[in-house]
């Protein structure tokens, strides 16, 4: 069974934390332990990257990690490798724009898989819709160092445009996410945000991790309940 049914995807998306090895100062199974402590709702294996793993590497870091998520009923989303996601069951898969288009993934993972995709404008988020996508990523918000072909950065305009035309669908904010800026993309209308290296990254992976949990809460719109 997954761990999350689609339909409870806008509450599992409160904070999404995306991660590979090359995001984490300390070892990945350590920083994801202390992520999910501090209360993350939602992890993304992203193993992507000039030094990052591949073959029998991935497969069992992504194991190891899908292991940790399991014991605590966090979904686990591969990031782009369809074959990854379906050799190691996990919850749902996240596409971008280039990837396999949302039809052929939902025959070939099954309908109770997440899928989530990227969208940069209303006619990509429209088209995600339409293709029975779960929820959209939205961004990048702010300028990233954590992804070297990301577009320009685009501030809440997207989000904002979307709720504005009765567009309900599950998203999340992506792209230099930091505790200061996470009230106002909330206040846009997602129903989350995700990061990388605002927790990948820092002193205390666990404190921070709890901060945005509690920023979020305070910040929360709740398109739907
Ligand atoms: C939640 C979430 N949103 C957006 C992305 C970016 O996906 P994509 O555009 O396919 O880029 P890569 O992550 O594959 O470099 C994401 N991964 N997660
Ligand atoms: C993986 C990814 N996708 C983006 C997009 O805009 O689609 S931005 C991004 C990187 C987000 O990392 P950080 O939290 O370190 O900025
Ligand atoms: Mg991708």
């Amino acid at each position: 069974m997954p761990a999350i049914h689609s339909d409870n995807i806008r509450h599992a998306l409160k904070l999404y934390f995306i991660m590979g090895s090359i995001n984490c100062k300390a070892n990945p199974l350590h920083v994801l332990s202390e992520a999910i402590a501090g209360g993350i709702t939602i992890f993304q294996f992203r193993e992507k990257g000039p030094t990052a793993l591949i073959g029998q590497a991935k497969f069992e870091l992504a194991k190891q990690l899908q292991t940790l998520c399991q014991a605590h009923r966090i979904p686990f989303i591969v990031n782009d490798d369809i074959d990854l996601a379906i050799a190691i069951g996990a919850d749902g898969i996240h596409v971008g724009q280039d990837d396999e288009p949302v039809s052929s993934l939902r025959k070939r993972l099954g309908p109770h898989a997440i899928i989530g995709v990227s969208a940069h404008t209303l006619e990509e988020a429209q088209q995600a819709i339409q293709d029975g996508a779960n929820y959209l990523g939205v961004g990048p918000i702010y300028p990233t160092k954590s992804k070297d072909d990301a577009k320009e950065s685009q501030g809440t305009r997207l989000i904002e445009q979307l709720r504005a035309q009765g567009i309900l669908i599950p998203l999340v904010g992506i792209g230099g996410i930091t505790l200061d800026k996470a009230a106002c993309i909330l206040h846009a209308g997602v129903d989350g945000v995700s990061v990388i290296s605002a927790i990948a990254q820092a002193d205390s992976v666990r404190d921070v991790t709890t901060q945005f949990i509690r920023e979020i809460e305070m910040n929360q719109l709740n398109v739907i309940d």
